[in-house]
């Protein structure tokens, strides 16, 4: 599935709404920046002729940022200037006010700068004409700096993914509701809008999904012309009722089992005339969000145009053992924490969700492993952007 996946059409938006995406064009400037010669502390704009010992120069000017010199600066003449006011012409060099005794009509400088001191040239960060910005570049906060000193209002970038996530099953409670006995609320589908908003989609979370026959189908269909990428949870196991799995099984999506844990049922394929990619994860909130990690969330980044790597991997002791089922490949929820904060309390189970919030990476253990002692060196597999 995530061979055939093309980044999204591209838009143009403001450059602080794409914070995230990946540009889909050459940003050239089409102006200097600086724009013009000016000052890179307050203080003085001397000429040439006055930087070879202390002065006394009288002040013609006075130029705070935002105004142009009336003049040009001459031989024993001093022109004030405050930090990014335009220099006059004829300007050497730069004296900061604390060099100087501070004053208004006439300035003593005690000790002369050097030429060209504080001084900041036109176009030495971007010259017109230069590319700036090439396809592919991520818009982070500095590149939306950018891009507005450059005169840029909107920038063409991949548009974010339309994610539509949907929870199924007869036992979730609408959000905040009262809870009649057997019945819990839904978990995975805020968790699973909140990951795919993190991966930088455009997410909608639909109303839960009863366990009835074609009650999925019927819960995507108004997805199908515009969603990027549908992601359920839950129903796509051995259960009598999972609904997922016998509703979507003959329309386009293959259901299988990863020799992983947790996450061992899934299902992926492509739904409808436009061939909207579908991915279908177990329910258990743990199998839910690992599972997301390694299928979905690549699919996001293929659709923003970024690489699909999984995220980094770091090298970790295990401070505690653990044991492995044979044959599937773990992933264990870890805290990656510095050694002298002593173990995290860890367990398999693939329910529990509080001590997957409390985790920040999953401990790697291959297919052929099936115990490790505490000290072990492990791969970690991040998962928070705030983990590394
Ligand atoms: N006989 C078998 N039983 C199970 C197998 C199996 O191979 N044979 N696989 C187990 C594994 S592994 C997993 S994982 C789960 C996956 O089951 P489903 O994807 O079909 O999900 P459900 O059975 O509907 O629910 C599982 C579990 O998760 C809870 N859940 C579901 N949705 C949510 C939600 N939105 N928020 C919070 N919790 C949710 C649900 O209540 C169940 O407790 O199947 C095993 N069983
Ligand atoms: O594989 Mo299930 O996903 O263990 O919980």
């Amino acid at each position: 599935m995530l061979d055939g996946l093309r980044p999204t059409p591209a838009a143009d938006l403001d450059p602080a709404e794409a914070l995230g995406l990946v540009l889909a064009e050459p940003v050239a400037s089409r102006v200097d920046v600086p724009a013009f010669d000016n000052a890179a502390m307050d203080g003085y704009a001397l000429h040439a002729a006055d930087l070879d010992g202390p002065r006394d120069l009288r002040v013609v000017d006075d130029v705070p940022a935002g105004r142009v010199p009336a003049a040009a600066v001459a031989p024993g003449h001093a022109v004030r200037v405050m930090t990014g006011a335009p220099v006059p012409e004829g300007t050497a060099a730069v004296v900061p006010v604390e060099r100087t005794d501070g004053g208004e009509r006439r300035v003593r400088v005690h000790a002369p700068p050097a030429p060209g001191a504080h001084v900041r040239r036109r176009a030495e960060d971007v010259a017109a004409g230069a590319v700036v910005l090439a396809p592919g570049a991520v818009v982070t906060p500095p590149v939306v700096g950018l891009l507005h000193a450059v005169g840029r209002t909107a920038v063409r970038v991949h548009r974010r993914p339309r994610v539509v996530v949907l929870s199924t099953g007869a036992e979730l409670a609408p959000a905040g509701a009262a809870l009649a006995p057997g019945r819990i609320h839904d978990a995975n589908g805020p968790m699973l809008l909140a990951a795919a908003r993190e991966a930088g989609a455009d997410a909608v979370l639909g109303p839960v999904v009863p366990d009835r026959p074609g009650a999925v189908r019927a819960a995507l269909e108004p997805h199908l012309a515009d969603a990027d990428l549908v992601v359920t949870s839950a129903g796509v196991s051995a259960g009598a009722h999972d609904v997922v799995k016998a509703d979507l099984a003959g329309a386009g999506v293959v259901f299988t089992r990863v020799a992983m844990q947790p996450g061992r049922p899934q299902g992926c394929g492509r739904l409808g005339e436009r061939g909207v990619p579908v991915v279908t994860l177990p329910g258990n909130p743990v199998s839910a969000l690992v599972s997301w990690h390694l299928f979905a969330r690549p699919a996001v980044r293929r659709l923003l145009g970024l690489p699909d790597a999984l995220g980094p991997v770091r090298r970790a002791v295990l401070a505690a053992p653990l044991v492995s089922p044979p044959g599937r490949r773990q992933y264990v929820r870890a805290v990656v924490a510095p050694a002298a904060e002593g173990p995290p309390a860890a367990h398999p189970g693939s329910h529990l969700l509080g001590a997957l919030a409390r985790s920040d990476g999953l401990v790697v253990v291959p297919e052929d492993v099936t115990a490790l002692p505490e000290g072990a060196v492990v791969d970690v597999l991040l998962v928070r952007d705030d983990a590394s």
